[in-house]
Formats: C-alpha cells, structure tokens, sequence
C-alpha cells in the first residue's frame, strides 16, 4: 500500500550536472545530464550528455548526493558552540546532562528537536543517526517530527544506568530496555517497514553503562536485529576509566564486543585513541565507525587517523556530533575531515591526508554504508532513491569580469540569484568549483532538498 506522501509524489525527471562518489578516490560529474524518478521517489533512469536540457540549470549549479549525518545528538542541538574549555567528561557533567535532563519537559523538547531537523535540512542533512535523550516521550516525538519533515532518521533512545547524575539517570537495566522497547514499539507505530524513521539501540558509551544492561542490550539486538550506535575511545580520560570499569576486558572495544554489541550493524562514533588489535577486532566484526571532526577538534579529543581506519577496511562515515561539534552542517563535518587530516599528516606524514574526493565520499556514499543504507542513498544509480540536494552558486557577472580584462567562456552562465559566499567566475573547472564550494560554501548554497523524492526544503 502506498504511503500518502508516496501518492502526493509526481513522476519527475531532474535535469542539469549531478556530482556524486563513484569511489572513495573518484567523483563522478555528468554534465548535462537527467535523471528519472517514479512516484515512489526511486531513480528510474540516469543519461548524461544530453546537452540541449541542461544548459539552464548548468549555469546555476549541480545536483549533489546528498550526506547522512552518521552521529547526532539532537537534545544538544540549543547547545551548539557552547563548550567553553572542557574536555569530554567535564563537558558531559557541565553542559551536556543538564540539558539533556531538561527535555523531559516536552514543549521544550518539540521546540529544539523541530528546530534542529529544520535546520538539518536546511543543510542538506537527508539522512541522520540521532541521539534523543532517556524520556521516551520526547525521543518518540522526536521520530515524529522527523517523519513529519520527511527527513530519514535513525532514532535512538539514550541509555544510562551508570556513574550518571541522579536527576539523569536510568533507573535499572530493566527499566533501560522497556523504555528502549517503548521507542521500538512507537517508531513501528509510525513507519511499520521503518521506511524513514528506524530505531537504533543507543547505550551511551561503556561508562554510562552497567555491564547487565550492556548485555541486555546486545540480546535485545540480536533478537530484533535493530541497528545500533554507541560512542568509542574518544578521549583519554575516558579510555583510563573504561580500564577501570571493565577490568576483565583488555581492551574498550573488546568490551562491546563481549556483551554482543560488536556487530555489523554498531556505529561507533570517533575510534580516536584505539589500538592497532582494536582496530583489527572493528574490522573482523564490520562494525562501523562515524568521524566527528568538528567535534574532536572543539573538545581537544584528538585527531582520529582516518586512512589508518580506511587502509585496514573498515567502513568510516561522518558525524556533526552536535553538540561536542559546533555546527550542524555535514558541510563544515567534511571540511573539517580534510583539515583534521591535515593535522594528522603534520604528525604521521602526508599519506594520512585525505583529498576532496575521499571527505566527500566519507560524507556520502561512506555515510550511507555506516548507516546500511547503501542499496539505497548516497549515489545517483537506477534502483538509489532520490535523496539530493540543489548546489547554487554566485556566478560573477560577466560585464564584472571583462573591466577586469577576463576573456571567459562563460557564456552560459547567468549569475545566480543566490547570495551565497563562493564566487564563481567561470573559469574554473568541476572539481574546481566543487573543491570552492567544500571550503567556503554553506546553507546559503543549498537551494532544494530532496528525500525520497519529496522536496523537504527549498530556499525562498
Ligand atoms: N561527543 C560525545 N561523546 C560522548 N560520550 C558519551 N556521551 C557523549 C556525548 O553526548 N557526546
Ligand atoms: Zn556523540
């Protein structure tokens, strides 16, 4: 049975230069190309070269496959850019659980998470792993919300029965995995096939958590197959305390896996400080690792070692992790991923630096592997649903760059009505302007969003 936002969807065929990851060391450009979608919002066809459609559009920018963002936590979306000095621990105690606690008020909870996915949206975010809070009232309306905006979701329900403050807290590991089911139960209640909105079982990290919830939770995995999401060695002090909460384990990652959490279906979000036999270990499970750039850098965890991580296999994505990262955008996460690799580099050497190519692929086509959505999201090819964003860009007027003696051939260019901050001149190649807009683009670039088919945002 069609969905009534599958029966509102028009046949559309999309025109113009769509730029997506063919692999991580290769973009794929098709100029003048169109792409079909069906009334289900699934691509139908994909041609290129068919220069009499695209010229218009050409001229104004390209249609771009769009980032799941593999780490959010949309309870501390009010807290963006407020972190101060702190480190991961003083900043959970200091700014993060106070407001997380306060969403237990509903009103407030509708406010941040309605603002936080508009404005997720409105960065081209189609698709996020997203951290609620405890409360199963606000985590629930948070799938709620998301349903209703149209963006893909993946919504999980904080768990904490451990060295968290009393007035934040779960009660006991049974209490845990009830509330945790609750969440199940109401996501199933809204999106039976979880065709947009999926639960994800989210113990907070290993020192948040008693070792029998731990395991209940990895029964409660394997006996729902429900995706998961936990955060890994993301700063020292909390590596020296996983050691002293975990005796009998050798290692933080051996600890997920010996309560059954080490899956294919595990986000662990940072894997800054792990070994190289915990990084095999990652590896021998598939599970999954989202880097958060912006968010390590913010709170001086560290610089995680991306090409280590890629070189061994293991499928890494990118995270925002709002509010330990500033900005909400997958943008400023990619760029930020290539600047952090830079910094590795300066210590390590310069293989550890990552190209365009590779942080946009980590920020698409490597997100939607993260997220075990890659049979759907993260490329344009027959069988992909159309999940897409509109790239504007601000064309220089061409009277503006002959005063200045440019003999351009840019005569198809017109200059866009956007007021966006990159200034394209008309000389510079694709990957070029792709390469402008990953450094100095933002929101004001985003024209359109496209999820499913459905057009979720549109710049007025
Ligand atoms: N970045 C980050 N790390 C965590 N580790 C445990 N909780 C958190 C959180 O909320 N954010
Ligand atoms: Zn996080």
């Amino acid at each position: 049975m069609p969905t009534t936002r599958e029966k509102s969807l028009h046949r559309t065929v999309y025109v113009g230069t769509f730029i997506h990851c063919e692999t991580l060391q290769k973009l794929d450009i098709c100029e003048d190309g169109a792409i079909g979608v069906d009334e289900h919002g699934k691509i139908v066809f994909v041609e290129r070269n068919m220069e009499n459609v695209g010229s218009a559009i050409v001229a104004h920018g390209w249609e771009d496959a769009r980032q799941p963002d593999t780490h959010i936590h949309a309870s501390q979306y009010p807290n963006a850019g407020i972190f101060g000095q702190s480190t991961l621990l003083e900043w959970l105690n200091t700014y993060t659980f106070p407001l997380e606690s306060s969403l237990a008020d509903i009103n407030k909870a509708r406010a941040v998470y309605s603002r936080c996915i508009s404005r997720t949206l409105s960065n081209g975010t189609t698709t996020a792993a997203y951290y609620a809070t405890k409360h199963v009232d606000s985590t629930n309306l948070l799938a709620d919300i998301c349903l209703d905006a149209g963006q893909r979701a993946f919504v999980g329900r904080c768990c904490m029965d451990n060295l968290s403050p009393d007035y934040y807290k779960d009660d006991s590991a049974e209490t845990a995995i009830a509330d945790t089911r609750s969440t199940i139960d109401h996501i199933k209640s809204i999106d039976s096939a979880y065709e947009l909105i999926t639960p994800i079982i989210t113990p907070r990290f290993a020192p948040s958590c008693t070792s029998p919830l731990l395991h209940a939770l990895g029964q409660l995995h394997k006996s729902t197959n429900v995706p998961m999401q936990t955060h890994i060695s993301e700063n020292l002090g909390e590596v020296q305390l996983v050691r002293r909460l975990f005796p009998e384990s050798t290692s933080y990652a051996q600890v997920y896996d010996t309560h059954g959490l080490l899956t294919p279906k595990m986000i662990l979000a940072h894997a800054i400080h792990i070994s190289a036999s915990e990084r095999d270990l990652i590896r021998e499970r598939d599970a999954k690792i989202s880097h958060c750039p912006a968010s390590n850098s913010a709170l001086t965890s560290g610089g995680a070692k991306v090409r280590w991580l890629l070189d061994s296999g293991i499928t890494v994505g990118l995270g925002t992790d709002v509010s330990g990262g500033y900005s909400p955008s997958m943008l400023e996460a990619v760029r930020q991923a290539s600047l952090v690799s830079r910094h590795v580099a300066m210590l390590d050497g310069d293989a550890a630096k990552l190209s365009i190519e590779e942080v946009l692929y980590l920020g698409t086509r490597g997100g939607a592997k993260v997220v075990g959505l890659e049979n759907k999201i993260g490329g344009f090819e027959v069988g992909m649903e159309w999940d897409a964003q509109l790239i504007g860009l601000t064309l220089v007027p061409e009277a503006e760059t002959e005063q200045h003696g440019g003999a351009l051939s840019h005569a198809s260019f017109k200059l866009s009505s956007n007021e966006g901050p990159v200034d394209i001149f008309g000389w510079e190649s694709w990957d070029e302007r792709v390469a402008k807009w990953v450094y100095n683009g933002d929101d004001r670039n985003t024209l359109s969003v496209w999820v499913k088919g459905r057009l979720v945002h549109q710049r007025s």
